[in-house]
């Protein structure tokens, strides 16, 4: 496990959720439990519609389960908190605001107002996201990695103790989709988050995450918690590594033939 990571953070204990109150509506997810360390990176894995986003929006505050309690350190999690930061698929960038008053622009809308040393902190993100010559440019003349490396900058900026991330790559191209994530880990390592972290990629999954969290077809339940016992940093050498093959095989087991799995 990534020597960063330091103690139980955020724990979700017999956690279900049915959007629809009725009794007899159908469970979203039920049945979860799970710890996640402060600093430790957390991949989701699951069918489509198995509850990853519910799980995320559940850790937000923005929903609260039916069922059983979520809290961050020992605190239950009862309506939005201010100390997460999300990045969605598409990075909602405001078109009009170049990229450094994008990023600051949530600071601007929560206090009304951002200080020198806010200035300096987007521009010492901006450099470890390798941006630091974009600050002026505005949105729609960056690539879509950038655009989405500008996202994550822009929620990192509020310094977060925890980064939910929902399918925050799915948009891109491959090849960008591999370097963002190098890029995301290379932040993660430098401004430690506790990072949960949605995505249809075992690979990707495999390749940033300390453990990935395998949901089961809806009702989403804990199908399996897998440590990703692979080396820090992670490069593109990993991927040739023949634990990658493995873990990745085991992953896929559950999600197509979870009868296989013992
Ligand atoms: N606001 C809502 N009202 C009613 N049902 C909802 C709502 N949001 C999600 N659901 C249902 O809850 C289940 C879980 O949805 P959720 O979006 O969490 O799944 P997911 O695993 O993130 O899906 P995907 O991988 O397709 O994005 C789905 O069956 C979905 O239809």
């Amino acid at each position: 496990m990534n020597p960063q990571v330091e103690r139980a953070f955020v724990r979700m204990a017999d956690v279900g959720h049915r959007y629809d109150p009725s009794p007899d509506a159908p469970m979203a997810v039920q049945d979860i439990n799970l710890e996640i360390h402060r600093h430790e990176f957390v991949a989701v894995v699951g069918p489509s519609g198995c509850g990853k986003s519910t799980l995320l929006r559940m850790v937000s505050g923005l929903l609260v389960p039916s069922h059983g309690e979520v809290s961050v350190f020992g605190k239950p999690v009862d309506g939005p908190r201010d100390d997460v930061g999300i990045v969605f698929q598409k990075p909602t960038l405001l078109p009009w605001l170049n990229v450094r008053k994008n990023i600051l622009f949530p600071l601007k809308h929560k206090y009304g107002r951002y200080s020198r040393a806010d200035e300096k902190r987007a521009e010492e993100l901006l450099a470890i996201a390798d941006l630091e010559a974009f600050g002026d440019k505005m949105p729609d003349e960056l690539s879509g990695g950038m655009q989405q490396r500008v996202g994550i900058v822009r929620a990192l900026l509020l310094n977060p103790d925890i980064l939910l991330m929902d399918e925050p790559f799915s948009a891109l191209d491959a090849m960008t989709r591999e370097q963002i994530g190098f890029d995301l880990l290379k932040i993660w390592d430098e401004q430690p988050k506790t990072v949960l972290f949605i995505t249809h990629s075992i690979s990707e999954a495999v390749l940033l995450a300390d453990r990935v969290l395998v949901m089961s077809k809806r009702p989403g339940t804990v199908l399996d918690l897998i440590d990703v016992d692979l080396e820090r940093p992670r490069t593109a050498e990993t991927i040739n590594h023949p634990r990658f093959g493995q873990l990745a095989d085991r992953i896929r087991k559950h999600i197509y033939e979870p009868e296989a799995v013992v």
